[in-house]
């Protein structure tokens, strides 16, 4: 595959990957671009159709899937949620570095194709500060919160497969976490500089 290499981020739901990424996002905002998912879930206070995700129904994302427009799908907490290959494409197209948030079964599904990405792990300190993080982030129902603790664990133990992740960060300090993300992407970071020179 042409240009940089993309980013995987994954981890449990609250452990920190969409604040990690809005800052990666924000100080870079020419060398990352977000691969914008799809998903049946209902969008947030906040969230824009298109830029967060793309909020389909089931039946729009069968669909989909069927037709063969998805890298990888999963189900996840009761919904569904996949990258399409033209959410990847859209963001190649600009020659950026391709980011996706998936879950853990979308990394084992990614690592069946040609994408060959760089594969981080966010991880919280521990389950009780994660569940924390989700109780103050307020997005989700108590039933929610609970399938996404029950997920989590599950994500933590799968986590340990060795060489499953190329870095597992433990977002503990923000600071600290954003610091180690950073180093590891350099390389492409400098890559994609320099060839925006040439
Ligand atoms: N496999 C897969 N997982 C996804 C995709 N998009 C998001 N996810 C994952 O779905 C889970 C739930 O995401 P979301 O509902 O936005 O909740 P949040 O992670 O708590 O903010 C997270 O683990 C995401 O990484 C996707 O396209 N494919
Ligand atoms: N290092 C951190 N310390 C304290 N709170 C954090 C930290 N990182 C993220 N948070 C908060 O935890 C919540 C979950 O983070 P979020 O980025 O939404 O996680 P994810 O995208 O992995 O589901 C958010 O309210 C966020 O502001």
């Amino acid at each position: 595959m042409q240009g940089p290499r993309p980013v995987v981020l994954s981890g449990p739901s609250g452990a920190g990957k969409s604040t990690l990424l809005k800052k990666l996002l924000k100080d870079y905002e020419n060398i990352f671009g977000f691969s914008v998912s799809h998903t049946t879930r209902q969008p947030r206070p906040g969230e824009v159709n298109g830029k967060d995700y793309h909020f389909v129904t089931r039946e729009e994302m069968q669909k989909e899937i069927d037709a063969g427009e998805f890298i990888e799908h999963a189900e996840f907490s009761g919904n569904m949620y996949g990258t399409s290959k033209g959410a990847v494409q859209a963001v190649q197209a600009q020659n950026q570095i391709c980011v996706l948030d998936i879950d853990i079964q979308g990394v084992k599904n990614i690592k069946k194709t040609d994408l060959n990405p760089i594969y981080i792990s966010v991880q919280p300190p521990s389950i009780d500060i994660l569940e924390k993080r989700l109780r103050d982030r307020k997005t989700e129902t108590e039933e929610s919160l609970l399938k996404r603790l029950t997920a989590a664990r599950v994500d933590l133990e799968l986590s340990k497969e060795p060489g499953l992740f190329d870095l597992v960060i433990i977002n503990d300090d923000l600071e600290k976490a954003y610091s180690e993300l950073k180093e590891v992407l350099l390389e492409e970071i400098k890559k994609t500089q320099e060839s925006r020179k040439s």
